[in-house]
């Protein structure tokens, strides 16, 4: 599981770690991680290469100076746009100068590499424009070879907001990050996190210093396949679980027949579905149980409710019976708008056992009466912890958080998923996952994270539908359990 502290908790961490160093260690361990990064990215060709530190006037322009002498010592060209000379690391600028390095206004011609080293966690805002500029500047310049320069960033790809991976007017777009001492948010969530590229964690020593709980988790291949129930020659299919389906309506027999079809790919034994689409669910998977009626669907350990069914009386009948049980729920879609309504939200309220909610960016702003906003992970926690639910809020990177302050992110999700009934897929394998016996926050980033491996392994063979990404979730989770 990989972790992620936000800029408050790195500074009280760097304090207490600094007390116990002689001063400028953490820099020389950020810069020696970052000059090895480089040589990497220039395939070890240094000698020669041209690279240009765009240089902030913070401690990340510093690291940025003391990599560069680090190269240039190597036998490369390194030039410093010095955005702010009065403001500049002296030290790491003098350092810069005794290995051969030199400043200058604007980058020169030849740009193997740039090092952008304008701002890092101290960032306010969006890039200002002379840093801007120096960047638009030197993205222009080809290398050696007439290629486009590669592009490292120092801690943070520039421009970002480190807390909430919101960006907002112009960011560095990275090939590379290396980021010292621990993840932060804007490399996990946000429209930040794809602009990070590649990240590299050099250990600086932060780690035992930073507190146990940190802002965001995480997970990896292993995670989840750690996760995700294992059944034996003991099992049977109520022990595996029972999952029930109602979803979908006469109208919209799809959203009933993907939300089966997601529900078919989990670890539950059995799948039954309880709504007015029943033959259209049974003629496409045959092994569902059917009823066209709630009250008639027999013993099951979790519901899914919601998407496909309309907002009429009878849909609103379908939430309220699935929430005066005492089941796990998965309320997804039009069970969300209809949670608007007071004595619903009183009914969830109510509960004691799980609830997981999955709302886009629109159901979120009914829900919760705003936009999630630019801190998506703050707004996912607050609505979790008003509704006592685990709310799932889809997105590139999609959160899950929990009511008592927990925060997941996915780091699997794809554009390939922007496509109807994903959705519908996605809360039937969660609710298998509830079903078979998983917490409900792990069921979400468990189905979160095969739905997006789902969604790359169907865009493999072209474009995507809903269909393509149910019948992909099975061959993923294989690939992953081994
Ligand atoms: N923590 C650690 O353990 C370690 C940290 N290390 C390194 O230190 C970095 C943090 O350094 P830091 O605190 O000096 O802040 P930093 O990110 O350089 O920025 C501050 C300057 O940028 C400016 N500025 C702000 N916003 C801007 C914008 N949008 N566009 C343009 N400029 C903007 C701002 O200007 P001001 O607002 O003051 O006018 C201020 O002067 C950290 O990311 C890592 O690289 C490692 O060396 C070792 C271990
Ligand atoms: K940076």
């Amino acid at each position: 599981m990989r972790q992620a502290w936000r800029v408050a908790d790195v500074r009280s961490a760097e304090e207490a770690l600094m007390a116990h160093l002689p001063a400028g260690t953490l820099m020389q361990r950020a810069a020696a991680g970052l000059a090895r990064r480089c040589a990497l990215m220039l395939d070890q060709r240094v000698y020669g290469a041209g690279v240009t530190l765009l240089v902030g006037p913070g401690n990340n322009g510093g690291d940025a100076l003391y990599a560069g002498a680090m190269l240039a010592r190597r036998g490369a060209s390194v030039t410093a746009v010095v955005l702010d000379p009065e403001r500049v690391h002296q030290a790491g600028l003098k350092a810069l100068r005794a290995a051969g390095g030199r400043a200058a206004a604007t980058p020169p011609a030849t740009v193997d590499l740039i090092v952008d080293g304008i701002v890092g966690i101290g960032a306010k805002g969006g890039l200002r424009s002379g840093a801007a500029t120096a960047l638009h500047r030197t993205l222009e310049r080809r290398g050696r070879r007439g290629q486009r320069p590669v592009v490292v960033a120092v801690d943070v790809p520039s421009g970002v907001d480190v807390d909430t991976g919101n960006v907002e007017g112009v960011a560095v777009r990275a090939d590379v990050t290396v980021t010292f001492g621990c993840l932060k948010p804007a490399h996990v969530v946000g429209p930040a996190a794809p602009l990070a590229g590649e990240l590299e964690l050099v250990d600086i020593g932060l780690r035992p210093w930073l507190r146990t709980d940190p802002a965001i988790l995480v997970p990896d291949r292993a995670d989840i396949a750690r996760a995700l129930p294992k059944h034996g020659p003991g099992d049977e299919k109520y022990t595996r679980g029972v999952v029930g389906i109602a979803t979908g309506s006469a109208t919209y027999p799809g959203a009933a027949i993907l939300s089966t079809w997601g529900a078919l790919a989990g670890p539950a034994g059995l799948v039954r579905y309880a709504g007015s689409a029943r033959e259209a669910v049974v003629q496409a998977h045959p092994s569902v149980i059917a009823t066209d009626r709630l009250a008639d669907a027999g013993r099951v350990q979790a519901w899914v409710v919601g998407s496909g069914l309309g907002t009429d009386d009878a849909a609103a009948t379908a939430v309220r019976m699935v929430l005066a049980t005492s089941l796990p729920v998965v309320l997804d879609a039009d069970a969300l708008n209809l949670l608007v309504d007071g004595a619903m939200a009183d009914l969830m309220r109510g509960r004691s056992a799980p609830m997981v909610l999955t709302p886009h960016d629109r159901e979120f702003a009914r829900l919760a009466g705003e936009e999630p906003g630019a801190d998506r992970v703050g707004a996912a926690l607050r609505l979790a912890a008003h509704t006592n639910a685990v709310v799932l809020l889809k997105g590139d990177r999609t959160i899950v958080a929990t009511p008592n302050g927990l925060t997941y992110a996915n780091p699997t999700g794809t554009a390939a998923l922007a496509t109807g009934g994903t959705g519908d897929v996605l809360a039937g394998l969660l609710g298998s996952l509830l079903a078979g016996g998983l917490r409900p926050e792990v069921a979400a980033i468990t189905a979160a994270y095969l739905h997006g491996l789902a969604g790359r392994e169907a865009a493999r063979h072209g474009p995507v539908t809903a269909p393509d990404v149910a019948a992909a979730l099975r061959p993923v989770q294989a690939a992953l359990t081994g």
